[in-house]
């Protein structure tokens, strides 16, 4: 159980809006009180259990708003169960996750989200919540939705990608958008022109182009662009605020930089392997490039500096990680000589907030910015701050304990994600989670994993804090 007071004395708290040397009292779960340290306050504090965090960052658990942990796709499943995935979150300094419920076509909202809630019921490792995806917008599903935002699934997403399977057109995405914007909910797009790629996969295939370097030339920037400009419009026309996921060409970027500047409710989310990784690794030998089989796709590294500088300029707001991991042995390999069968997703979970940290080193982010993006913005896009996100009094006690001058090499001898490869497979990072309070409970120490699937509840949520 959880010490009922903690006291983590002697680091550098850092949150999105300031970096001060302070302890930290947590009580109950909760954020109890700050005080400079060797304050009086501080010195008076008694505790069940004091860690010291000299020289570390004290900093909020992560906010990881995509993850796909046992996600059904392409006649398999996400490799991550949630008990595994959120153990590996909680190693990579994730305290709270989103993941996906999936509403099935031809079937309600609401078995999609019992299916979830079952599958996450009892396992979890740290906290989490749900969004929900919209397979099949009709009159029923719509009504859902406003009973989902009541109940604090207050995101929905949409995919303008995947014919046949997640897919919706414009009619039904502007009648669920305007649907939200009457509920409060925030519709989250999968931006990419689908119907257009899978004629480009059709032709591919005939041409015997099957590699996985294909899935990333199909996939073309200008059809993630139009799909995120027709989004953009679909939206306005609703008077809906509309979250683009997995933003990954530089394209698609200006599109949403346009509608911010003028004053729209358009936000983007970008993930590590965006922004760490490109078409190079698409394209290794060997088949070996299925492993970074994504969608939106890898892109020419020349994208990364717009995603960067979209984060630094907050036309960008939140990076998740898209966790949906599947083995390259018997998962991946479904995609041998047909790239289009080879499922789609990267493992990431665990290595975000590392991997984000090495970008403030590398000069890309600030030390506040990394913990905006990866904690804060998160919490309050999807209706989780101040209980998420920060570290102030009242907050849940989701700290972490962040050693910034570790060196470590990312790799899959030493990950606990449920995959048989790391996409960052020998990189060197500097920086790496010490330990992990969820809730006030220690559970990683030192780094040694001592939570318990179980520990992480359910977290209802409210609607969008970030408007404008
Ligand atoms: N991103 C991806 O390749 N797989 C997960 C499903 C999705 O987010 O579109
Ligand atoms: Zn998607
Ligand atoms: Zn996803």
């Amino acid at each position: 159980m959880s010490s009922a007071r903690t006291l983590i004395r002697g680091g550098l708290v850092i949150t999105a809006a300031d970096e001060i040397h302070a302890d930290v009292l947590t009580e109950d779960g909760r954020i109890a009180a700050l005080a400079a340290h060797g304050s009086a306050a501080a010195e008076s504090w008694t505790a069940d259990r004091v860690i010291d965090a000299t020289g570390r960052y004290v900093i909020p658990g992560g906010v990881d708003a995509h993850t796909h942990m046992e996600l059904p796709f392409g006649g398999t499943s996400a490799s991550d169960t949630f008990e595994t995935g959120t153990r590996a979150a909680a190693w990579g300094g994730t305290t709270t996750i989103v993941d996906f419920a999936v509403q099935s076509v031809g079937h309600s909202l609401r078995a999609g989200l019992d299916a979830w809630y079952a599958k996450a019921d009892g396992v979890c490792a740290v906290d989490y919540g749900f969004h929900m995806i919209l397979s099949d917008v009709d009159e029923r599903s719509l009504k859902e939705m406003d009973r989902l935002v009541e109940e604090g699934v207050t995101s929905f997403k949409l995919f303008m990608a995947y014919p046949g399977v997640f897919y919706s057109d414009d009619g039904r995405i502007l009648r669920a958008m305007q649907r939200s914007a009457r509920n409060g909910g925030l519709i989250m797009m999968h931006a990419e022109n689908g119907i257009a790629i899978d004629v480009l996969v059709e032709q591919a295939l005939a041409e015997g182009r099957t590699d996985p370097r294909y899935h990333g030339e199909v996939r073309k920037v200008v059809l993630e662009a139009e799909a995120t400009h027709r989004a953009i419009q679909l939206a306005r026309v609703a008077g809906a605020p509309l979250y683009v996921v997995h933003v990954s060409a530089d394209e698609a970027v200006a599109e949403i930089t346009a509608a911010r500047d003028k004053g729209l409710n358009v936000f983007g989310e970008t993930c590590p392997q965006y922004l760490f990784l490109s078409t190079d690794q698409l394209a290794e030998p060997d088949f070996e490039g299925a492993k970074y089989v994504c969608s939106t796709p890898l892109r020419p590294k020349e994208h990364q500096a717009a995603l960067w500088r979209g984060l630094r300029t907050n036309d960008l707001q939140v990076v998740s990680t898209d966790h949906c991991p599947f083995c390259f042995t018997g998962q991946k390999e479904l995609g041998r000589g047909d790239f289009s069968k080879i499922p789609n997703g990267l493992p990431g979970v665990e290595n975000r907030m590392d991997l984000l940290h090495q970008a403030v080193l590398d000069g890309h982010l600030t030390r506040r910015r990394w913990i905006e993006i990866a904690c804060a913005t998160p919490a309050r896009m999807f209706g989780l701050y101040p209980r998420k996100g920060t570290i102030a009094p009242g907050a849940d006690a989701d700290i972490v304990i962040y050693d910034p001058h570790a060196e470590q090499t990312l790799s899959v001898t030493t990950h606990h994600m449920n995959v048989d490869y790391n996409a960052y497979e020998g990189r060197r990072i500097t920086g790496q989670v010490e330990t992990v309070l969820s809730r006030g409970e220690v559970v990683i120490d030192q780094r040694t994993y001592t939570g318990r699937a179980g520990h992480g509840r359910y977290i209802p949520r409210g609607t969008c804090q970030y408007l404008v």
